[in-house]
């Protein structure tokens, strides 16, 4: 039997490709270089990416094998879904792969933007030992507003209960029953954007939910509050971002997502009251590793006819 051709495109743990078994051959291309990411897909059955890798149309149509996209994480939206189906490709994911890291990475980036960690710790780095203007902000007794309570968001709320917050939870779809069991108010956007202090977003990048928090919503928030986007760029509108920040309509933002990435050039960087990483929130060995394995699980299963290992069966994601 010959071998289905697995591409990867961005980079995977090797011991979770290691469970694809003999059937497979798996060949690895940069999905950010175009060319080779076009020629690759050419002979592939199977495409493998991160979010660092763009699947749309022109690369649908590259690859006239491809059975199975599959994305080693939650957000699919570097991935054009009504392509691929309309071209008879399945697309999978790790829904529950990331879950505890992203959530983690928000909690520590509430709290560095609440204490000016990132900022004090550059300043003293550069030899400038100066304590006077990192006066922060406690978290407890504060308001948490979370902006989608699907699995981060609620991991969120779990975490950040412990800090003595009050939380409040906005979500279409969430239910009285889990805002009960996790001890949170379900609001109107409106309403938690005007009385938190602290405002953290999780909800997908659709076309719904780009500028989701633009100009307007930002004129609602407190002007001592912070916002925390760790979910995608372009949900939080940066421009407007960028402008509430400047005119101190808002202490601070905590970003790891960004409208373009790579981003190296964007005004917000340029402000010390922002505190930034770069899309790091899945980056764990622990969810780097899971997130691998669930999605080759997942091409396993979608492929079918291949019997998924032993060692793959066993739940791998985490509770958030
Ligand atoms: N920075 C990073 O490295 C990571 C980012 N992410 C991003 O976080 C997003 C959320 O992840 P999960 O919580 O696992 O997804 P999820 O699907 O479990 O939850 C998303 C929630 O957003 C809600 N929602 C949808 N539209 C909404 C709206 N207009 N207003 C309020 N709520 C709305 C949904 O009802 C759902 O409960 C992912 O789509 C992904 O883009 C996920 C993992 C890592
Ligand atoms: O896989 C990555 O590089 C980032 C994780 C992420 O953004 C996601 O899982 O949606």
């Amino acid at each position: 039997m010959t071998s289905r051709v697995v591409l990867v495109a961005d980079p995977l743990p090797a011991t979770a490709l290691e469970g694809l078994g003999p059937g497979f051959e798996v060949r690895h291309c940069d999905g950010a270089d175009r060319v080779r990411l076009l020629a690759a897909v050419a002979e592939a059955d199977a495409l493998l990416v991160r979010s660092a890798t763009t699947v749309d149309a022109e690369v649908l149509a590259a690859a006239p094998r491809l059975a199975v996209v599959g994305r080693a994480g939650v957000g699919v939206d570097n991935i054009d879904v009504a392509a691929a189906t309309a071209a008879g490709v399945v697309v999978v994911n790790a829904p529950a792969a990331n879950v505890v890291s992203a959530a983690e990475l928000t909690c520590g980036l509430l709290l560095a933007a609440a204490r000016d960690i990132q900022a004090a710790g550059r300043e003293l780095k550069s030899g400038v030992w100066r304590r006077g203007t990192h006066v922060g902000t406690e978290l407890a007794g504060k308001t948490l507003g979370i902006v989608g309570l699907g699995r981060i968001g609620l991991a969120v709320a779990r975490r950040m209960t412990a800090f003595d917050m009050t939380v409040l939870g906005h979500d279409p779809y969430a239910t009285p029953e889990t805002a009960d069991q996790h001890g949170l108010k379900l609001v109107p956007l409106e309403e938690l954007l005007s009385r938190s202090d602290f405002i953290t977003v999780h909800v997908p990048r659709t076309p719904d939910t780009v500028g989701l928090i633009g100009e307007a919503e930002l004129r609602l928030v407190k002007p001592t509050a912070y916002l925390a986007n760790v979910a995608r760029g372009g949900i939080v509108d940066e421009a407007a971002l960028h402008t509430a920040l400047r005119e101190s309509r808002l202490a601070g933002a905590a970003l790891d997502v960004f409208e373009d990435e790579p981003c190296t050039d964007s005004p917000l960087l340029g402000l010390d009251n922002v505190t930034v990483t770069p899309h790091l929130g899945a980056s764990t060995r622990e969810a780097q590793e899971r997130a691998a394995t669930d999605v080759v699980r997942a091409l396993l299963r979608t492929l079918g006819g291949e019997s998924v290992p032993e060692a793959l069966n066993a739940p791998r994601s985490a509770r958030g």
